[in-house]
């Protein structure tokens, strides 16, 4: 097994501007053995967070290291062999090949001058079946529809190979069947031993992944090693805003049994109007 990867935030505030940071006073750490659902109310920080775990963005104050050595003192390339990134938002304005868009996932692992081998072809073919979007391979990229794109950004990310992979609302623009595999491959990856941060609006996803949950609140954040002890009405009513329940279909055998099933308030309205 290839050694554990290990992130650690200390004592960081996290955002823009010094005098109004995001998120205050953040002590995290983050292994390959982590996966780990990041659940917060739109603009609560969750890709602010990501872009500093990624190095682009500096701690406002606090550490930042990767296995124990400063971020900023990783080069890019060595950087990229750790983590790989599924973005929310991509442009590749020219008409690449998707077979080459995955390709550039394999960069960090090439050599000086850049040039693919064999092996990286064979990687990308792999990770096209893994993903069963082999049929799209000749495809230009600015083509396919806005749920390919980002079927083919997860696959890139894949290439890279990196030991933590850091996606943000991944399932966003997927189909239904794709967000199920999707999560199937999180699910494999987890196995194999490579941490995942994963932003999502879905929190039935933590219960899908047996994840930790990792909860954005008032420029904090709260962990949860269980997803049933984060997912409680009380919590997601603070987090949300609005009532949830959550309910135990007690399918044992077959996966987690836990849903999350929202009280639309019109509904009720609507049954108490129709009381005699
Ligand atoms: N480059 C920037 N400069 C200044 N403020 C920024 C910048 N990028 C984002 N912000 C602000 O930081 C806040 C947090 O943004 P962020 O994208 O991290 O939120 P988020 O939790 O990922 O939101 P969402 O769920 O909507 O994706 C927002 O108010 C946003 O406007």
């Amino acid at each position: 097994m290839p050694p554990q990867l290990k992130i650690e935030l200390r004592n960081a505030d996290l955002g823009y501007r010094k005098e109004s940071p995001l998120l205050q006073g953040i002590d995290l750490t983050l292994t390959s053995d982590d996966t780990v659902c990041v659940l917060g109310q739109n603009g609560t920080g969750k890709t602010t967070l990501f872009k500093t775990l990624l190095g682009f963005l500096p701690p406002l104050s606090g550490g930042l290291t990767l296995n124990g050595k400063p971020l900023e003192e990783y080069q890019p390339r060595e950087l990229a062999r750790h983590i790989a990134y599924v973005p929310q938002a991509h442009h590749t304005p020219f008409p690449y090949t998707v077979s080459q868009v995955v390709l550039f996932g394999r960069t960090a692992h090439m050599g000086f001058f850049g040039t693919p081998q064999k092996k990286d072809r064979t990687a990308v073919e792999r990770i096209l079946d893994m993903l069963d979007i082999r049929h799209l391979a000749r495809r230009s990229y600015t083509e396919l529809s806005g749920g390919e794109r980002q079927m083919v950004i997860i696959a890139r990310a894949l290439a890279q190979e990196a030991r933590l992979l850091i996606l943000d609302e991944p399932a966003s623009s997927l189909d239904y069947g794709n967000q199920v595999r999707l999560l199937d491959k999180i699910r494999l990856l987890k196995e194999q031993h490579t941490g995942i941060l994963m932003a999502t609006h879905q929190p039935d996803q933590a219960f899908l992944l047996d994840a930790q949950v990792l909860m954005l609140t008032e420029k904090h954040l709260l962990r949860y090693d269980d997803p049933s002890h984060a997912l409680q009405p009380r919590l997601l009513k603070k987090i949300y805003g609005v009532d949830i329940q959550v309910i135990d279909t007690a399918l044992a055998g077959n996966g987690p049994s836990k849903v999350c099933r929202p009280v639309i308030t019109s509904w009720q309205q609507t049954s108490n109007d129709q009381t005699p």
